[in-house]
């Protein structure tokens, strides 16, 4: 897809992948709606990328997508200030193995629901022109960790969610892809708070020490590395049932490439 004068809704926008990517967007002349729970650093971002990219073009809504009305608010106010939605980014997400119902609700519950209410905006008939829904998993979507099993539990849904869209002619025939991003660790907050010990993150996965022992072993991914191989699932042509993994060592791997997706 060409991303000028596009318009993209992302979820868990406030830091992390979620600002990178939104700042990606807007520096390809897209708009960008993004969302999250959290109010000041939403707000601040919402400042910074006003200044590099004008007021009118990035658009800071804030929203507990585990709530479906909010979710559904964040669509209702995307399209009241920008009149269309062509990509939808379901990118937030959290480590909770303690709380694992709510990890399922966040990273499992809420990616359905955001799919679902992109694929009835992007719909022709309900006045969508078509687009792109990247649903953001992870290495430990495609393989186990036994320090992040609710998590691993999630990020495969994602996966096999998403893929089993994409195989549906309808959506096919409505001119809309669907892809999975599945970056391995990388220098976020989710990540650094863990290895610096940040207060309350060890409580977040089991065996912290085996998990901080193996993203030394595996390396940790930029930002930048993350958002290129986003960047790129985007603006490809045919993007529709990708898997791309991202890792340190490897780069960019595109999965399941021998297999037809419908
Ligand atoms: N960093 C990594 O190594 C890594 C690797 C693979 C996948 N991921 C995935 O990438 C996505 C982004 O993670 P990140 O690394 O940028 O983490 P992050 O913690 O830096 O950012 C996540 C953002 O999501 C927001 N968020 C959390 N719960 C929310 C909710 N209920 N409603 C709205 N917003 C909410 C947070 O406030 C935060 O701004 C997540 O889905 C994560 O699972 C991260
Ligand atoms: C601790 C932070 C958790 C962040 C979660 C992110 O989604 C990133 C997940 C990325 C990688 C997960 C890796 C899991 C690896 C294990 O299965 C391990 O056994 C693999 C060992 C590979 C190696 O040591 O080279």
């Amino acid at each position: 897809m060409k991303v000028l004068g596009k318009v993209a809704v992302i979820t868990g926008g406030a830091r992390g992948f979620g600002k990178a990517f939104s700042e990606a967007l807007l520096k390809r002349g897209a708009k960008v709606c993004f969302a999250d729970i959290d109010v000041s650093g939403g707000q601040q971002s919402q400042r910074e990328l006003a200044a590099k990219f004008g007021e009118t073009s990035v658009h800071f809504v804030k929203c507990d997508v585990a709530k479906e009305e909010e979710f559904r608010d964040l669509f209702r106010e995307c399209l009241s200030k920008f009149k269309k939605i062509n990509i939808m980014v379901n990118n937030a997400g959290i480590l909770d193995e303690a709380g694992w119902e709510k990890c399922i609700d966040v990273n499992m519950t809420a990616m359905m629901r955001g799919t679902y209410l992109a694929l009835e905006k992007m719909n022709p008939e309900n006045g969508g022109e078509g687009g792109t829904i990247i649903n953001v998993s992870s290495f430990a979507g495609l393989y186990p960790a036994h320090f992040l099993p609710a998590y691993v539990a999630t990020k495969h849904g994602i996966l096999g969610f998403t893929r089993s869209l994409a195989m549906d002619p309808l959506y096919q025939s409505q001119g809309i892809q669907l892809a999975t991003l599945c970056p391995a660790f990388a220098s976020t907050n989710m990540v650094t708070d863990i290895i610096q010990g940040e207060a309350g993150s060890r409580q977040k996965i089991l065996y912290p020490d085996v998990a901080i022992k193996i993203t030394e072993n595996m390396g940790i991914c930029s930002v930048a590395d993350i958002t290129d191989g986003f960047i790129e699932l985007v603006e490809k042509e045919n993007c529709n049932g990708d898997v791309l993994l991202i890792d340190k060592k490897n780069g960019k791997q595109y999965q399941f490439v021998n297999k037809t997706t419908s």
